[in-house]
């Protein structure tokens, strides 16, 4: 029914209205009461404006009783607050509301779940000193968390009559009638002198009334709350997940040494074998210097990538990934993303292919273009053999203070620079081609879990597999191609092999480009077939200098170690500015195009990366070699 129905002609209907924090569940309490169909959602300031309905009281004995008219109205933080709904809220409660009387009784309804927060208004609201009701509501998702809480306390300390609900079930509504019908005859005004606090001392009486109010609580909750307490904190919630991050990598490159040379030692020693048991000639070569040089050198990141998805399976199984969304949260609405395009960039550090299709999940349009756009900004594991190889090649093992090896450090910059990179860009975008402003956003933090150790060695088979599958399919084969472009035509000779070959001349076509942001031809030849994936940058700079190598010792030294002997420090910098931005993957430029419908996106994509890509290098490159690096 709407408030428009004619009224009886005796006098207006007297009116009661929910008040509360967004997201108590007043509608869904407004709809149990009226029978009317309100819009409820999981998420704060779903109600705009005030809705009306009708409501029969019980009279005495069991008689009909009186109608009253039953005001919904948005959910609010403090009459104080500005935002136009929050200004419904306020006028209509305080009777200012053009053409409506003032409510004769107020529902305050509270989430028992977070009680302690939603107390604080409750405060503001008794402040009034009008008839007033509190529904506990949500009582069910309080036990849920391990939670028994005594309404009577809660009565006692705030005066005013406490009903716990459960709107979505139907739970205590009678009980909530009653109360309703009886508010006005409590109505004490005395009583609510006491409230007259500001927002510190309404925070401190919340805190102890929500202390007071708790009979029982399970070690769990009491342990979980803590944690969430510390864990989410604005301050220090954010150290703590970075100093995660940092440690994090740090593993990476501390924990993988000794299994990174046990398989670097198997490579070699399988092409020492091969080379004393098959003649000299094309199937020697191919093997040595195509498989075991260039593929080789990408399967020994395996350690790495396998060390980097346990930390990053170990967050997510714990309950602790969506903690570090809710943190996210904040910084992305900084940069005009809501914290739902977390997940997809999160996913992109694995590969941002399936971070791209994970984008469906956002409804804004915009939102989800500018977070396909800067998908492949967030370090995929792809890169981590390609920073790995440069960061072993020329950065020591040094530590630069306690348990801090400098070469986490620089992996750490490098995935920083991308997370950088990519809030950058979405801050541009989101003020140019993709306009619109931030939508907000509230997830349900997930219980903390002890992980189960089969599911983490299950995620960790699948990480290494996709890892070895790719190495064994698209690497092999994008190596093998580059071996064959490398070896023909045969040098004569006195030439170097790399000069008589096609794969020369490729290069040298391509050097020009590249030359000023201080690349050499080896690394202008490799970008080539690592389009098809980043780590053939690896296997093929591998097998490049495997080709080339004057003798077998010198073929039999390992791409790093060529690495660091033939490149310049402001060389490598550069190379590693590079794939920090570089679109060096045809597969993700594929599903940007699959995912926004048209080539438009997706050329915008190639484009605007390789951009920076060369950009930044050029300045790396230059910075470097002007600081005499
Ligand atoms: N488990 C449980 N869920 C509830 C209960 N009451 C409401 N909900 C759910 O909580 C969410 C929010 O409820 P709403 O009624 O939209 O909350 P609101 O107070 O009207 O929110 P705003 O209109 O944004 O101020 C919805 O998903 C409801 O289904 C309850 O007692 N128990
Ligand atoms: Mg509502």
């Amino acid at each position: 029914m709407s408030r428009d129905d004619p009224a009886p002609v005796s006098a207006r209907l007297r009116t009661a209205a929910l008040v509360g924090n967004p997201n108590a569940g007043k509608s869904a309490l407004f709809n149990a009461l009226t029978g009317a169909r309100q819009k409820i959602a999981n998420y704060p300031g779903v109600t705009v404006e005030r809705k009306a309905g009708r409501l029969l009281l019980p009279g005495r004995n069991g008689t009909n009783g009186e109608m009253i008219e039953l005001i919904d109205l948005p959910g609010s933080y403090s009459f104080d607050a500005a935002s136009p709904d929050e200004e419904v809220t306020r006028k209509v409660v305080h009777g200012e509301f053009a053409g409506e009387a003032q409510p004769d009784v107020l529902i305050a309804v509270l989430d028992a779940a977070n009680l302690e927060q939603h107390l604080v208004f409750v405060q503001e609201v008794l402040e009034l000193g009008r008839p007033t009701v509190i529904a506990l509501n949500m009582v069910d998702l309080a036990e849920r968390d391990g939670l028994t809480l005594d309404p009577e306390a809660l009565s006692q300390a705030l005066g005013v009559p406490v009903i716990p609900t459960v709107a979505v079930r139907r739970k205590g509504l009678a009980e909530l009638i009653e109360a309703i019908a009886e508010a006005e005859t409590h109505a004490d005004e005395e009583a609510h002198s006491r409230w007259h606090l500001g927002l510190p001392e309404r925070r401190l009486a919340a805190k102890h009334m929500a202390r007071g109010a708790i009979l029982s609580q399970s070690a769990r909750h009491l342990m979980e709350n803590g944690a969430d307490r510390v864990l989410l904190n604005p301050w220090i919630g954010p150290v703590i997940l970075f100093a995660l991050l940092f440690v994090i990598f740090q593993a990476v490159f501390a924990w993988a040494t000794p299994f990174a040379d046990a398989l670097e030692g198997g490579v070699s020693l399988l092409s020492s074998g091969v080379t004393d048991t098959l003649p000299e000639g094309f199937l020697r070569d191919a093997i040595t210097e195509g498989l075991l040089a260039g593929v080789g050198s990408v399967v020994v990141f395996l350690p790495q990538i396998v060390i980097l998805f346990f930390f990053i399976l170990l967050m997510e199984a714990t309950g602790y990934m969506a903690r570090a969304a809710f943190l996210m949260d904040r910084l992305m609405a900084g940069v005009g993303l809501s914290g739902k395009s977390f997940i997809p960039l999160l996913s992109s550090f694995a590969c941002a292919i399936p971070g791209i299709m994970a984008t469906r999940s956002i409804s804004d349009p915009k939102d989800r273009l500018t977070t396909i756009l800067i998908a492949p900004l967030m370090t995929c594991s792809a890169r981590l053999p390609v920073y790995a190889v440069i960061i072993a090649a020329f950065i020591p093992a040094t530590s630069v203070g306690p348990g801090i090896g400098l070469q986490g450090l620089v992996l750490f910059a490098l995935y920083v620079a991308g997370i950088v990179g990519a809030m950058v860009v979405a801050l541009v975008l989101r003020r140019t081609l993709a306009k619109g402003g931030a939508s907000g956003f509230i997830m349900e933090m997930p219980r903390y879990q002890m992980p189960a150790l089969k599911d983490i060695a299950i995620g960790l088979w699948q990480r290494a597999w996709v890892f070895l599958r790719r190495a064994g399919t698209i690497i092999f084969m994008a190596t093998i191609a580059l071996w064959l472009l490398l070896s023909f035509p045969q040098a004569e000779p006195g030439e170097s092999q790399l000069d008589a070959s096609f794969a020369g001349t490729i290069a040298d076509g391509l050097h020009p480009l590249l030359e000023p942001i201080g690349f050499n031809r080896e690394i202008s030849l490799a970008l080539i077939p690592a389009l098809a994936a980043r780590e053939v940058a690896v296997s093929a700079l591998a097998t490049t200098y495997a080709v080339d190598a004057e003798d077998e010792d010198v073929a039999a030294q390992g791409v790093t170690s060529r690495i660091a002997a033939q490149w310049s420090l402001p060389t490598a910098l550069a190379f590693l500015a590079w794939f920090v931005f570089a679109p060096q993957c045809l597969s993700t430029i594929a599903v940007t195009r699959r995912e926004t419908n048209s080539w438009r996106w997706p050329i915008f994509m190639t484009v605007y990366l390789f951009v920076l890509a060369y950009v930044f290098a050029g300045l790396t490159y230059w910075s470097a070699v002007a600081l005499g690096l």
